[in-house]
């Protein structure tokens, strides 16, 4: 049965060539992997987790000061995002709060460390060292995929993620508070990421499963383990798009192993999107397929869209707050 690889990213360094083989075979065949011996300091990485339980632990009305909202920065609480819409009775029982490139120095932001600015820069740094190492994976696609030195080689991704352009990328936490019993529904319904790739870290409690195959809709969903000091990277649809279907925008949903019903899970979330302007349609790469694969056609909505648009569509379908301005 297919397993979640772990792999060494300080590959990257002495070998480059060994570590995009590895990182793009993980991501033909499940679209998710874990890095370790990644450059995020594990004591950051433990901070925002306090920070984070130091937040979901104040009262809603508090935590609720800066709701979500169309420009997907804020607090989302309980039930009010309903990741696989089609299929869910209720809500994802889970509450989140976002902060994107643009929010960092907001008071949003300072909401979320209860007003300690330096916290709040600590936030930031976080998120910059996240997107750093992103921009570093992505290197490693453009070298597997063969990118041509005209279109810009290892580097072709660069233009297309930086931090000072407006893009979607969305630093988030989130929190799914102990349930009294089994829920019936998962805790984060099905569903693929909508941007490049995911960074994910998370903490103590188990309950991230992954569908191994995009084709063959039954085959058994395998769990991703919380392994220490690594952080799980997956694919998200515009990779999908970009390599039409190559690279897998896997499926995945939190539920809950009932030893584990009554913890709280932790967990964050760093969503890299290519800038709002770029285009979702396949890069120069000489193992692109010219012909759509069949499990790229539910993506077809998203080939004449660009990034930005494609987020708007993607968030309309999930979110309360949307639905109700409808
Ligand atoms: O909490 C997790 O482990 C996964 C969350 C997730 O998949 C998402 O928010 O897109
Ligand atoms: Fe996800």
């Amino acid at each position: 049965m297919a397993s979640i690889p772990i792999i060494d990213f300080s590959l990257s360094v002495s070998d480059p060539k060994e570590c995009a083989r590895q990182i793009y075979e993980a991501s033909r065949d499940i679209g998710f992997f874990y890095l370790k011996n990644h450059d995020i300091a594990p004591e950051l990485i433990d901070r925002m987790f306090d920070c984070s339980k130091w937040f979901f632990d104040r009262p809603v009305q508090e935590k609720n000061q800066y709701p979500i909202g169309p420009n997907n920065s804020g607090y989302s609480p309980m039930k009010s995002e309903t990741l696989d819409p089609e299929h869910q009775t209720q809500g994802d029982l889970k509450e989140a709060f976002n902060i994107t490139k643009k929010s960092i120095d907001d008071e949003s932001a300072k909401c979320f460390v209860q007003g300690n600015v330096k916290e709040q820069a600590r936030v930031g740094t976080f998120f910059k060292d996240l997107h750093r190492l992103a921009i570093d994976i992505m290197k490693c696609f453009a070298i597997a995929l063969q990118v041509p030195e005209s279109a810009g080689g290892q580097h072709f991704f660069d233009k297309s993620h930086e931090w000072d352009e407006p893009s979607g990328t969305t630093l988030r936490f989130l929190h799914y508070p102990p349930q009294d019993s089994d829920p019936k529904t998962p805790l984060a319904g099905s569903h693929t990421d909508y941007g490049s790739i995911t960074l994910l870290m998370q903490k103590d409690t188990a309950g991230l499963e992954v569908q191994a195959s995009r084709i063959h809709k039954d085959v058994p969903w395998i769990a991703a383990p919380v392994i220490p000091n690594t952080i799980l990277i997956n694919i998200g649809d515009h990779l999908q798009m970009w390599t039409n279907g190559l690279l897998k925008s896997t499926m995945h949903r939190v539920t809950y192993n009932p030893q584990q019903l009554h913890h709280s899970r932790y967990s964050i979330a760093c969503f890299i999107h290519a800038n709002d302007d770029t285009r979702l349609r396949p890069i120069p790469s000489p193992l692109i397929p010219q012909e759509m694969r069949a499990e790229v056609d539910e993506f077809e909505a998203g080939r004449n869209m660009t990034a930005g648009e494609y987020l708007t569509w993607r968030l309309e379908r999930t979110y309360d707050f949307w639905k109700s301005e409808i």
